[in-house]
């Protein structure tokens, strides 16, 4: 298959050799251009030719095939990865190759590239198989290690091929295999690979969520850097990290710089830029409110990365739910503030007991001094604030309840989507000054049982709106979607 000599001219002989050629595939067909013709529209002798080519149609394939022999190369000396090779891809991408793909019938090359894009894959999937057999995760389990290797190398022409028909060069051919490679249920888990998890938001949650993960205290996941909106928020969040004694991440630093500790990590920064995040991670979890992840979400699961919503109200409004479990990636929700949502989901479950739960409330009461919000007036602002004695601030739907007060009652909605109930749902919020936890009561009625829940929650230091378990529900959450194992659905 290779088919670059050694020894061979400067490179760009080569280069002028295959425009030459797909200049005239596309001018008078690949079928009717011969090896003489390419050589007088170049300017090169038959040899030079033969130099660089074993024959017309290594013209097409040459930049893959250098690819792909790299590759194979690498993985013999155990230096390759599959990401390595995406971003080879993705710096070097085969020009020629995506020429004839997205002009296959004006040149008449549809018959070649079917055959080439079988043997390349063929290839590849034995390099993988080499790849996944040495690293062990399958033991000697043959028919494992063929079948992910095959998929995979599906995976990376199935992407070459969509990147050149969109437009070569209007996207980033990486980001398309990275993508591809993600849609293979299970791939990341049966390849033995670590999650990479990005986090929006570094808050009273994601501060917890980062510092866990970049002390490497979650088993099997890595983080894969930060999304933030504003200059120095990371660095801010780190360095109240620090001040928490919150070990491990404690000295790390933003975006590879110099580091407080000897062998800190450097945490990445993505800035608000999303796609890198989403091209960098499998997993991107929202610790960043409502409005963030309306946004982030809908973005993340049509790129086909998993999203991990803690502001679950996002899901209150229909077209962004809707959004979010268009999928191809997978929705997940934290449980957050509260629980029992399991169980009611399984009462409420559609096509399971007829008319399983029917009514569902939820009751949350917060320190009061928590609850004021920007678009109160003045003088409501001080009502809440000057509060002496308990009293229901809000009363209503799920809908109403996170426009009013998007930060503190997710809860509802979780209970909505538990339950299926997002008209029905009823939703009261009580401010009271004494409150030194937020206490949440549920209860739920129908054919499959009464339900009632009181969950009384310690508060988030950096923040008294959220329960501190929240953190927890969301490093939980990630664990268990790394390595699944015993969790109670
Ligand atoms: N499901 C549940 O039970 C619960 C859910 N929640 C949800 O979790 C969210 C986070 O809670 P918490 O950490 O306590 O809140 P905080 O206000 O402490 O933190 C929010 C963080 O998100 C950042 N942020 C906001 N928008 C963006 C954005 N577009 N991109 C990147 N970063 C952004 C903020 O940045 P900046 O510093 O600039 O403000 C801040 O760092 C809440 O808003 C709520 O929606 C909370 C509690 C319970
Ligand atoms: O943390 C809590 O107790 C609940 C909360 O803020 C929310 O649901 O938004």
């Amino acid at each position: 298959m290779r088919s670059v000599a050694r020894g061979r001219p400067p490179a760009s002989s080569r280069e002028t050799l295959a425009d030459a050629a797909s200049e005239l595939f596309l001018e008078q067909g690949y079928e009717a251009t011969a090896v003489t013709d390419i050589t007088s529209r170049a300017g090169v002798s038959r040899s030079s030719f033969f130099n660089y080519f074993d024959g017309k149609a290594a013209t097409i394939w040459y930049a893959l095939d250098e690819h792909l022999d790299d590759f194979a190369h690498r993985s013999a000396v155990g230096e390759a990865s599959l990401e390595a090779v995406a971003a080879a891809l993705g710096a070097a991408p085969p020009h020629t190759l995506a020429l004839a793909i997205a002009n296959a019938e004006a040149m008449g090359v549809g018959a070649e590239l079917g055959a080439g894009r079988a043997l390349r894959q063929a290839r590849l999937a034995a390099v993988l198989a080499d790849q996944l057999g040495a690293r062990g995760a399958h033991g000697d389990d043959a028919l494992a290690i063929e079948t992910l290797a095959a998929a995979q190398a599906a995976a990376v022409c199935a992407a070459i091929w969509s990147w050149a028909t969109r437009g070569a060069g209007t996207h980033r051919l990486d980001a398309e295999i990275q993508r591809a490679v993600s849609l293979i249920p299970g791939a990341r888990r049966a390849a033995a690979a670590p999650l990479r998890v990005a986090v929006i938001g570094t808050g009273a949650i994601g501060s917890r969520v980062v510092a866990e993960l970049a002390a490497g205290r979650i088993a099997g996941v890595t983080l894969a850097g930060v999304v933030t909106r504003r200059e120095g928020q990371l660095a801010e969040a780190l360095a109240q990290i620090a001040a928490s004694g919150d070990a491990g991440a404690g000295g790390a630093s933003a975006d590879g710089g110099s580091g407080c500790g000897a062998g800190a990590p450097a945490i990445t920064d993505f800035g608000d830029d999303l796609a890198r995040a989403v091209a960098a991670s499998d997993l991107v979890v929202e610790c960043a409110g409502i409005a963030a992840a309306r946004v982030a979400g809908p973005v993340v699961v049509a790129a086909g990365r998993d999203f991990f919503a803690v502001s679950v109200g996002a899901l209150a409004e229909t077209d962004v739910r809707a959004a979010l479990l268009r999928g191809p990636g997978a929705l997940l929700l934290a449980s957050g503030a509260i629980g029992g949502l399991d169980l009611l989901a399984s009462a409420a479950r559609a096509g399971g007991i007829p008319g399983g739960i029917t009514r569902a409330s939820i009751t949350s009461t917060k320190q009061a001094g928590a609850l004021v919000q920007p678009w109160m007036q003045a003088g409501e602002a001080a009502r809440v604030r000057r509060a002496t004695e308990a009293f229901t601030l809000f009363e209503g739907g799920v809908e109403e309840a996170v426009a009013q007060f998007p930060g503190s009652l997710n809860v509802a909605c979780a209970l909505a989507q538990a339950t299926g109930l997002w008209g029905d749902v009823r939703v009261r919020l009580v401010a009271d000054p004494a409150a030194e936890r937020t206490t949440h009561v549920i209860e739920a009625d129908g054919a499959a049982g009464r339900y009632r829940f009181e969950l009384t929650n310690a508060v988030a230091e950096a923040n008294p709106t959220s329960s501190a378990v929240v953190a927890e529900s969301v490093l939980r959450g990630i664990a268990e979607w790394a390595r699944p194992s015993g969790s109670f659905r």
